[in-house]
């Protein structure tokens, strides 16, 4: 298992992982040591699972130990992937050794599947999206472009009853092997929610707080982050409210700066702002939690689906538009925050109205029914 070095890349390969080990598949993981604690904490430690430790190699202006795009700006994390490229002969060596039947692969690795064939070795490709090219780098469409027609299958973290219709695309266009390995639902987290979270959640009723977060990477900028908080208060629902800026930006100035005046103020006995990792499994499944307010990353909407949290969609980048489309659009299992065409611009009423739209009403259409397909999609899940 190789995933690029983000941590909303490492986790879906790390569930893959568990599946495979528990059915008897030796797996190696490859990341860089910095990642291997986290990646530890919840790799099933099987004798089939392994972690093998590997060293970026130096890149000038990517400072020495940082080991994931979370701790990097964003100029670092496009030089990340010159590191990446510099790991090819670190790899050939391990793979050597190794000798798997197949290694899974990221978005960048558009160097792997050449590498391996050579050593005889398959390759599956997991994750695809576009973005600009840096310093005359190869784009990530380029990487992903060269990994998918060089690798023996595709691999996509999906089931046909959620995107059947995209999966049998995928096949007549590629001409390769799909291998779907189902939405890789977490285990029920494990371990205990920290004391001040459970704590203010315990004193609101069941099902009625908004959790809202935005995932490991995704950022909002400061039009965003007021009308965003506007359309929470205006709900009237409590709310905890995360909200994280790139690395090297100074968190309370931006907040100074972004959130509305008074706001904090005003929501103090309902609203919770935070900035920095949360327990995201672990909130979603408080019994006090109703409602998931999110950007729409793949492992978040599995999450909040699992958790019977009613989801409210603001997809902010890359992947996260397509997957909204599917959750709220194919599956009608959520709503998608309504936006101007013209910009994307959305305001606190449009905030408000989604809300309103899966938590108000729940025995009236479209509420009612954007319930009964989530309770479906738990159940294919
Ligand atoms: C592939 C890439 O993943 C990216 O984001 P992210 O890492 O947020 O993705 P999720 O799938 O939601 O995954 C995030 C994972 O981190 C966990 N978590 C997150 C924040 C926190 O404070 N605490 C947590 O436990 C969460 O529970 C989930 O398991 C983007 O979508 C991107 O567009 C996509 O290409």
């Amino acid at each position: 298992m190789f995933p690029y070095f983000a941590f909303g890349h490492i986790s879906p390969f790390v569930q893959l992982s568990n599946k495979l080990s528990l059915h008897g598949v030796r797996v190696s993981f490859l990341s860089a040591p910095g990642n291997i604690p986290r990646i530890k904490s919840s790799l099933l430690l099987t004798p089939n699972a392994q972690i093998i430790p590997i060293q970026l190699p130096p890149v000038e202006g990517l400072p020495p130990g940082l080991d994931s795009t979370s701790e990097m700006t964003p100029h670092m994390a496009e030089l990340l992937k010159k590191a990446l490229d510099l790991m090819q002969p670190q790899i050939k060596t391990l793979l050597s050794q190794l000798n798997p039947d197949f290694v899974f692969i990221d978005f960048a690795q558009y160097w792997l599947p050449k590498l391996a064939s050579e050593l005889g070795i398959k390759t599956a490709q997991d994750f695809w999206y576009l973005y600009k090219s840096f310093d005359g780098g190869p784009s990530a469409y380029h990487r992903v472009c060269q990994s998918i027609s060089g690798c023996t299958a595709l691999a996509i973290k999906t089931c046909n009853e959620m995107e059947g219709p995209y999966v049998d695309f995928m096949k007549s266009q590629h001409q390769k092997p799909v291998l779907l390995t189902g939405p890789l639902v977490p285990e029920p987290a494990s371990g205990v929610l920290e004391e001040k979270w459970a704590k203010w959640l315990g004193q609101f009723p069941l099902g009625s707080v908004i959790f809202c977060s935005f995932g490991s990477e995704t950022f909002l900028d400061d039009n965003q982050i007021e009308q965003l908080a506007l359309g929470l208060e205006l709900t009237g629902l409590p709310f905890i409210l995360v909200l994280n800026f790139p690395a090297g930006v100074d968190t309370q100035a931006e907040l100074n700066r972004a959130l509305p005046k008074g706001f904090l103020e005003r929501v103090k006995d309902r609203g919770i702002l935070h900035s920095g990792w949360v327990q995201q499994p672990l909130i979603l499944a408080n019994a006090s939690v109703g409602c998931y307010l999110c950007h729409s990353g793949f492992s978040s909407l599995i999450e909040g689906l699992m958790n019977d949290c009613q989801l409210v969609l603001l997809p902010l980048k890359g992947d996260q538009f397509l997957n909204s489309k599917v959750f709220a659009g194919d599956m009608k299992a959520g709503v998608e925050v309504n936006r101007r065409n013209e910009d994307g611009y959305f305001g606190k009423d449009d905030i408000n109205e989604a809300v309103r739209i899966v938590m108000m009403e729940i025995e009236k259409d479209p509420c009612k029914s954007i319930r009964s397909s989530h309770k479906n999609g738990e159940n294919f899940c």
